[in-house]
């Protein structure tokens, strides 16, 4: 029998939007760190998306995936929010908010920054001991854009493709 009543498990903005941010991330081909972001609206509108990788046009096979060595990814990868913020092609990103499964580098601070967005939702902040995660929480409080820790629901969520 079908039923009348709206549903009332449907998931939330926040699950909604970090679980794009996480279905990004499995994109990534980084075998040591997958990162994903999803740049949304002041009113709940996805904006655009993001994961990290080597820019158009660099192989994924001929570049190097190594963390080491003279030779390695740092030179090349291009981070989750800056590919989100690249990919971007509506103008502007003025009171955004950023859904981003790690917390943003220094790098990325200063471009969330500069691009407009005022509030990053984040996961993980598994690099908060290093000074680049250090320098980007300066910045971010600076510039008066906030930060807050994404809760997890324990919401498990099947997706069969
Ligand atoms: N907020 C972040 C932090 C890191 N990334 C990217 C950069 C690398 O591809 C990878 C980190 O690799 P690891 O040093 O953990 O081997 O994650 C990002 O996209 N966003
Ligand atoms: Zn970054």
């Amino acid at each position: 029998m079908s039923q009348t009543t709206k549903r009332l498990d449907a998931i939330s903005w926040d699950e909604y939007f970090m679980g794009v941010a996480m279905l990004s991330a499995l994109r990534s081909k980084d075998p040591n760190t997958q990162v994903g972001a999803c740049i949304v609206s002041s009113d709940n509108k996805i904006l655009s998306m993001g994961y990290n990788g080597f820019p158009l046009g660099c192989s994924d096979d001929e570049y190097p995936w190594n963390r080491e060595g003279e030779d390695n990814k740092y030179f090349y990868s291009t981070h989750s929010e800056l590919n989100a913020i690249l990919n971007y092609r509506g103008g502007s990103l003025e009171g955004a908010k950023i859904y981003v499964t790690l917390f943003p580098c220094n790098e990325c601070a200063k471009a969330i920054i500069q691009s407009g967005i005022k509030e990053i939702i984040y996961d993980d902040d598994k690099y908060k001991h290093t000074q680049t995660v250090i320098a980007s929480k300066r910045m971010l409080k600076s510039a008066g854009v906030k930060t807050r820790r994404y809760r997890r629901t324990g919401r498990n969520v099947e997706v069969h493709m």
